[in-house]
């Protein structure tokens, strides 16, 4: 099988199986595990926070962030298309008892007047706009960037406001690599961010929550109270680590499988790819096919390809480290037979 599902689904390399084994652990419940604090520290320094919290999934850390930043009955400004809002199980109210005002964006990328508007004015009517949720690369779009610029924009009219900004950064290293931007060139238009390092980076388990040092105690003991105090977590620290080092750059690589993909799938007289495919995304619209997604999904399983619906008429296929460019070519040629 060709698993084009996801980027969730790569496997910890030799590597980071190695690393995992040697790892140095201790009880992070009392800060004793020198793996996690290496690897918090690290990422705090490369996404230019005070401090960083290592969780279980970007699902986690991005509840994390709004249960610290947010009180019950607060609102908060997303994409309507946010993975925390269209894909968290409606956390954020659940838990933090927050409530969604989404706008809709265009290719990922709010626009600042909408954003402006949609904040609350101070009225007894009203709740308080307490947060702002960005997400780059966007995922519904198709891993769009959303480039320093836009981020500066948006950024302006919240900090006009006295508003904090959290970036759903899962794929912000996509981002980083598609620019050739450090990634610092995003993160200072924002109050935290979540990274994922258990997608393109290849890591099993885990995320980054970083931001200031405050914000990072309170949203250490939110994970606490979510049953997410971690023993000798190093064991997975570790292989964080060497997916937060040495991982990054090959994300090229799966950005031109992307293109590759893109480019063949697209000669299919009845499939036409909707995405600018910037990083290791690709969405084809199968309307002309006359099947529903559902229908093509398992179609496609039946050639040994395996894909996501995002729509009635929308397939994803995410590239990823454990594809190969011979495994992409071989998915072009299967489907481009496919009637
Ligand atoms: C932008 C963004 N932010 C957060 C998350 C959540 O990460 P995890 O909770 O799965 O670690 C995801 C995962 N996305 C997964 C995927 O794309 O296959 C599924 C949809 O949950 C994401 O795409």
């Amino acid at each position: 099988m060709i698993d084009l599902r996801s980027d969730t689904i790569t496997k910890p390399t030799k590597e980071m199986r190695e690393a995992m084994f040697l790892a140095e652990v201790g009880d992070d419940v009392y800060g004793e595990d020198p793996t996690i604090i290496k690897l918090e520290e690290t990422a705090a320094k490369i996404l230019g926070k005070e401090a960083a919290l290592f969780v279980t999934s970007g699902t986690q850390g991005n509840q994390i962030a709004v249960l610290t930043h947010c009180r019950q009955g607060d609102e908060i400004i997303l994409d309507e298309d946010s993975h925390i809002v269209f894909y968290e199980g409606g956390a954020i109210s659940a838990f933090a008892g927050v409530q969604p005002r989404t706008i809709k964006s265009e290719n990922g990328m709010l626009d600042p007047k909408k954003l402006e508007e949609a904040i609350r004015t101070n009225d007894i009517h009203f709740p308080d706009t307490t947060l702002i949720c960005l997400e780059n690369t966007h995922n519904r779009s198709g891993g769009a960037v959303i480039p320093p610029s836009h981020m500066k924009k948006l950024f302006d009219v919240a900090t006009e406001k006295k508003i904090p900004i959290h970036l759903d950064g899962a794929r912000l290293f996509n981002s980083a690599v598609a620019l050739n931007l450090p990634l610092t060139e995003f993160t200072q238009y924002t109050t935290t961010v979540q990274i994922c390092l258990s997608k393109g980076l290849g890591a099993p388990v885990g995320s980054i929550l970083a931001g200031p040092k405050e914000f990072i105690e309170k949203a250490r003991k939110w994970r606490k109270r979510l049953g997410g105090g971690l023993r000798q977590v190093g064991i997975l620290g570790a292989a964080g680590f060497v997916a937060l080092t040495e991982m990054v750059d090959r994300l090229a690589i799966d950005h031109e499988n992307a293109k590759i993909l893109a480019d063949g799938l697209d000669k299919h007289p009845l499939i036409s790819v909707i995405n600018k495919v910037e990083t290791n995304i690709v969405l084809i619209d199968i309307t002309k096919t006359g099947k529903r997604s559902d229908k093509f999904i398992e179609a496609l399983k039946q050639i040994g390809i395996l894909a996501v619906p995002f729509g009635p008429k929308t397939i994803r296929f995410t590239t990823h480290y454990d594809v190969s460019k011979e495994n992409i070519k071989e998915t072009v040629n299967k489907v481009l037979n496919l009637k």
